[in-house]
């Protein structure tokens, strides 16, 4: 997914490769690395256009664009604005999105039956609860709720450490 495909791109070089005076060097143990400033913008703006013309050819071999669910759970304005500018980066891209804004006292086994429903719906592509959850809730069993497949952060547990 985009945010999971928004990396750090490393650039290692052979030993005799042109070097930029722009560039520096990371001495690792077998090879040697330099780190290169990167222009986030562009990068952005390249991952955005890849992912824009995917859904465009998604669509227009019939198949419905992808959509994304974001939960959210509580009052805390900085979660809003992550959740907005999520929404509004899936629009950019086509992806259909929707909002379900629970109140902060929501039982965790409420929350966990949302996660559920969305789990098995075919209509749901990916699952986003944004956190930080109220402090009755165990972030980590929710993280865990939902399925790796539809687990757009990748804090599932079978989910973190892959790329
Ligand atoms: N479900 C998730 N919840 C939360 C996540 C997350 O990745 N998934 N992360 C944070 C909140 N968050 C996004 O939701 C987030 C917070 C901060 C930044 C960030 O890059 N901050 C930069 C400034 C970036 C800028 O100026 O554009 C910084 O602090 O230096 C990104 C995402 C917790 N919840």
């Amino acid at each position: 997914m985009f945010v999971r495909r928004c990396v750090l791109r490393l650039v290692t070089y052979e030993r005799h490769t042109h070097v930029n005076t722009s560039v520096r060097c990371l001495h690792l143990t077998q090879n040697r690395c330099r780190a290169q400033l990167m222009d986030g913008k562009k990068v952005a703006g390249d991952i955005y256009q890849e992912l824009s013309s995917e859904v465009t050819g998604m669509v227009s071999e019939g198949r419905r664009a992808p959509h994304l669910v974001l939960v959210r759970v509580g009052a805390d304005p900085a979660s809003g604005s992550y959740v907005k500018n999520k929404t509004r980066a899936a629009d950019k891209i086509g992806i259909q999105s929707t909002i379900h804004h629970l109140p902060a006292d929501t039982s965790q086994s409420t929350l966990l039956s949302l996660v559920n429903q969305l789990n098995i719906d075919p209509d749901v592509d990916g699952i986003l609860v944004q956190l930080p959850l109220p402090g009755h809730m165990e972030e980590k069993l929710v993280c865990n709720a939902v399925i790796p497949e539809k687990d757009v952060d990748g804090f599932h547990v079978l989910n973190i450490g892959k790329d």
